[in-house]
């Protein structure tokens, strides 16, 4: 069948997330690791292909984000949605306003929206604002990120260095007003030039009806949440029909490795409590991996029950990740960690795991790169905007859970054993 939604996601728990939300649908969907070399078969109605471009370098984006488009584009595609974090992380050059862009200039449009709202994982817009829970973007951990650190709140505000067109608003009040009112507000900013229209949404119903009223837009950016209102509405005008049975797991051998590069709170937390919980571990210094090299790590691996699901985390505070970044700068931190974990992947495949929890959109990116994925099913949910997915492209089959640094409760690394059981 045809693809009708063409998603570009810009990292990879970004890509699973977006997947899980459209497959909630009931409709096939199919999870593409980087752009297929490959011309389109086998498509289906709900196409995503996974990015790791939130962070590259701008013309390494744009790139990748326009190749993508015109394989989904051979793929039948008629509209495109353009998968962002829902804390918006954008690097302070910033390449969401500039991948927006370069996909209009491709689809010859003059117009779309940005919505990042999640409101099951508690990310809401307000007059432009975006709130991690009772906080202010600008005010929640996020401030600290690693490699897209937040300062500001204010969507227009973040947009608008990103972008040549002019920013815009669709505010709460005429989001609750219903379809109609968003549409003429969007035609009345379109008089006026405003190309990017940042949309307020506090709940799944205010996101049903900016889907609604966007229904028809070619290009419609923002959060998974955003995404998952779609299919039911192309359900609804014949454009798609039938459900897909949900894909179940490959036979899989127990062994499992956990790794963790994110430095988000809630994965301080997590990685905290499975290790209090009695999970071997071990932590990644990256200043001693960048004196010493990897070695260290890896002969503390081949040691290791990989039955006990033993975790190897670079995970750290903020004050610590601050340290290491003034030793080594950002970029060299991020990137000689992600090589170290994705590294780790290899060594435990090799080893016979066949079970990897990842923590991190980057570190999931370099990760799943590493392992030599290029389509992935997407399986049962383990939390909101996170689902097992299974590789059966790969030398052996796998299962992996790409969890996004925000996602998860607490027990999320035994959350997702226990769900793959099936228990
Ligand atoms: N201790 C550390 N010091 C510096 N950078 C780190 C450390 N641990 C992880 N990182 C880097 O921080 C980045 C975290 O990004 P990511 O994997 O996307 O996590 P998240 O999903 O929380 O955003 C990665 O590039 C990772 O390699
Ligand atoms: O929208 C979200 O929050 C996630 O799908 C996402 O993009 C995850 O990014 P990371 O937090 O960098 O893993």
């Amino acid at each position: 069948m045809a693809a009708i939604l063409g998603c570009i996601a810009d990292d990879f728990t970004g890509a699973t997330d977006l997947a899980g939300l459209l497959g909630r649908s009931g409709m096939r969907v199919s999870l593409r690791i980087g752009v297929p070399s490959e011309p389109p078969r086998d498509t289906a109605p709900l196409e995503v292909i996974a990015l790791k471009s939130r962070a590259a370098p701008l013309p390494e984006a744009i790139e990748q984000t326009r190749a993508a488009l015109r394989w989904l584009k051979a793929a039948g595609a008629q509209r495109y949605f353009l998968k962002y974090c829902s804390t918006f992380d954008s690097t302070a050059g910033g390449n969401i306003g500039p991948a927006a862009e370069a996909l209009m200039s491709d689809l010859g449009i003059e117009q779309t929206v940005y919505c990042p709202a999640f409101p099951e994982n508690g990310r809401s817009v307000y007059m432009g604002n975006l709130f991690v829970g009772q906080q202010p973007l600008a005010e929640s951990p996020m401030r600290d990120h690693p490699l897209t650190p937040m300062r500001d709140s204010n969507l227009m505000r973040l947009l608008k260095p990103q972008v040549q067109g002019a920013v815009g608003l669709v505010d709460r009040i005429t989001v609750a007003q219903g379809e109609q009112a968003i549409r003429k507000a969007l035609e009345a900013l379109a008089t006026q030039n405003i190309a990017h229209v940042v949309m307020d949404a506090i709940d799944n119903a205010d996101l049903e009806r900016i889907a609604g009223a966007c229904r028809d837009m070619p290009l419609v950016t923002g959060g998974s949440a955003l995404a998952m209102a779609l299919p039911a509405l192309y359900r609804s005008e014949g454009l798609i029909s039938g459900d897909a049975a949900p894909p179940s797991a490959p036979p899989l051998a127990r062994a499992t490795v956990v790794l963790s590069g994110s430095c988000s709170d809630m994965t301080n937390r997590q990685v905290e409590r499975y290790i209090r919980q009695g999970a071997p571990s071990y932590r990644i210094d990256p200043l001693e991996v960048a004196a010493n090299g990897p070695d260290a790590v890896f002969r503390w691996l081949a040691e290791q029950e990989l039955n006990k699901a033993p975790i190897i985390y670079a995970t750290a505070e903020p004050a610590e990740v601050k340290h290491v970044q003034s030793k080594m700068g950002a970029v060299r931190a991020g990137a000689l960690i992600e090589e170290t974990l994705a590294s780790c992947a290899v060594a435990a495949r090799e080893a016979g795991a066949r079970r990897f929890i990842v923590a991190g959109g980057e570190t999931s990116g370099a990760v799943t790169q590493a392992l030599g994925a290029s389509q992935l099913d997407v399986g049962a949910e383990i939390a909101p905007g996170v689902p097992w997915t299974y590789c059966r492209s790969a030398r052996y089959p796998i299962a992996l859970a790409l969890k996004s640094g925000n996602f998860g409760a607490e027990g999320f690394f035994t959350d997702a054993q226990t769900v793959l059981e099936g228990k």
